[in-house]
């Protein structure tokens, strides 16, 4: 399996070397050159296999011969058994077709962790193999910090830099970043919002002596891998529904685009999904899009579900390349026009295709946390208010009754406290061990939202070659 990037320019590469590359060297996102298929008896056999089995079956075709069967399963294995739910992610069905993924059963309480958990090893195994090392920069509105920190703490040949809006994530995703005392974890606080410090990120990958002097890498999701590791529960989710037999739908809390991605390459690899629903809260650059055909960026709003308050998707520009029939010109054109002028307007093909695929809706403030209540009180679940955006724009964009509906939990509502109390004045409780350690220290640093001093910053603490593990 190789590896094409959106632009077109940067060099072809084997899924090795796209995992460890992060951003492709012209800007672009890597994909697969073409979307491996499951056959319908494949995806039948699913049906009762334990989750890191299923994973096994669906990673596979994407890794080429990376790596021997035998070593990707125990990787899987391994990452998944920490997961605090025997069906690693569950379905709760909340009303007569209607059921929520819960995806928080992991270390950090949020869906980072299926991938997270994989790419850690994954990447570890590749820069050991090679005898090299790497600096990862992640930009992080809240749970892909934590996901991160937590997989790849006292990785010896890693140096973890992760990028926070200062003041705005909740207090338990900050503490879940800052409490852990590692030396290889560095948390820098930017004085500005998500897109700020994803735009610098992306800055300090397209500074190509910057990115080769410390090995950059990247672990948000414009690294492939951590697409393909969420492929993973849109399928063990529908085959216990029933699929392939019948057509699921999906909503999909959204904010970078990626995991409702993943839902995309789900159903291009055989997976009868029928709708695929967008949920944005008051950052509904994705749901103006659908709506108008334009993708126009906006001033990034605080919200009470913090994660998605993102208003520059950056995977859009995967399906952006996908609906334009693989046009790598295009997109370029496209992403350098959105740079310069903050929108652009999409080629009829590519606003149809988009149309046909997806639905998506937004939800407000009143109405996410409208949703928090109405699900709790007809049913006593407590949904995280990411989660409660995708359960009102599912409400919206229901479709055909006869098909299941299934909402991604994303979050687990112990992450976001004040907005649980808000909503119905229940506190959800943290599982006893992540409580226990973040009433630890904070260790991070308070920088400007700009590249120069960040990248200073990443230069001074970046272990050079010599201080490789024998
Ligand atoms: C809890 C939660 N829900 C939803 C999202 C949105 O996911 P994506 O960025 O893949 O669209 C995020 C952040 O990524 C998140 O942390
Ligand atoms: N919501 C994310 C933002 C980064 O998204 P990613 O999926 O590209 O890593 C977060 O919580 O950090």
């Amino acid at each position: 399996m190789k590896y094409v990037s959106t632009r077109g320019t940067a060099p072809r590469l084997d899924f090795e070397d796209a995992a460890l590359t992060g951003l492709a060297r012209d800007g672009g996102l890597y994909v697969p050159e073409s979307w491996p298929t499951l056959s319908h008896d494949q995806i039948a056999s699913f049906a009762g296999k334990p989750y890191a089995e299923v994973a096994a079956d669906v990673i596979a075709p994407f890794m080429g011969h990376a790596m021997p069967s035998g070593d990707l399963r125990e990787i899987l294995a391994r990452a998944y058994a920490p997961f605090r739910h025997p069906a690693t992610a569950p379905l709760v069905q909340t009303g007569p077709n209607d059921f929520i993924l819960e995806l928080f059963h992991g270390p950090t309480l949020a869906f980072k962790d299926f991938a997270m958990q994989v790419l850690a090893p994954l990447m570890e195994r590749a820069l050991t193999r090679r005898g090299d090392r790497a600096a990862i920069i992640a930009a992080t509105s809240g749970d892909t910090g934590g996901a991160a920190v937590e997989a790849f703490r006292e990785r010896a040949r890693i140096d973890l830099f992760v990028l926070h809006p200062e003041g705005r994530t909740s207090e338990v995703q900050r503490k879940q970043m800052t409490t852990v005392d590692a030396a290889n974890v560095h948390n820098i606080a930017v004085r500005g919002n998500f897109d700020d410090a994803q735009a610098i990120v992306k800055a300090l990958f397209n500074d190509h002596g910057f990115r080769d002097r410390h090995r950059l890498a990247a672990v948000n999701s414009i690294n492939w891998a951590r697409i393909m590791a969420q492929v993973v529960y849109y399928f063990t989710a529908a085959v216990s529904l029933g699929a392939p037999y019948r057509p699921v739908s999906f909503t999909v809390p959204t904010g970078n685009f990626g995991d409702i991605f993943a839902g995309y390459v789900a159903k291009q690899m055989g997976l009868p999904i029928d709708r695929l629903v967008i949920a944005s809260n008051v950052n509904d650059i994705l749901t103006r899009t659908l709506e108008t055909g334009r993708y126009e960026r906006g001033a990034v709003m605080p919200s009470s579900s913090p994660s998605m308050d993102i208003q520059v998707s950056s995977n859009f520009e995967r399906l952006l390349f996908e609906m334009s029939g693989r046009d790598a010109d295009l997109v370029r054109t496209q992403m350098d026009t959105l740079q310069q002028s903050g929108g652009f307007t999409l080629e009829p093909a590519q606003y149809d295709g988009l149309k046909e695929l997806f639905a998506a809706a937004r939800a407000d403030e009143d109405e996410t946390m409208n949703a928090i209540r109405v699900l709790y009180n007809a049913t006593g679940y407590v949904a995280d208010p990411h989660t409660a955006v995708g359960l009102h724009a599912a409400c919206l964009c229901r479709g055909d009754d006869s098909v299941p509906m299934i909402t991604l939990a994303t979050a687990h509502p112990a992450k976001f406290p004040d907005a649980i109390r808000a909503a119905i004045g229940v506190s959800p409780e943290l599982p006893e061990t992540l409580r226990a350690r973040l009433s630890a220290p904070e260790h991070y640093d308070v920088l400007d939202s700009d590249q120069a001093q960040i990248a200073d910053y990443i230069a001074a603490r970046t272990t050079d070659r010599a201080g490789l593990p024998a």
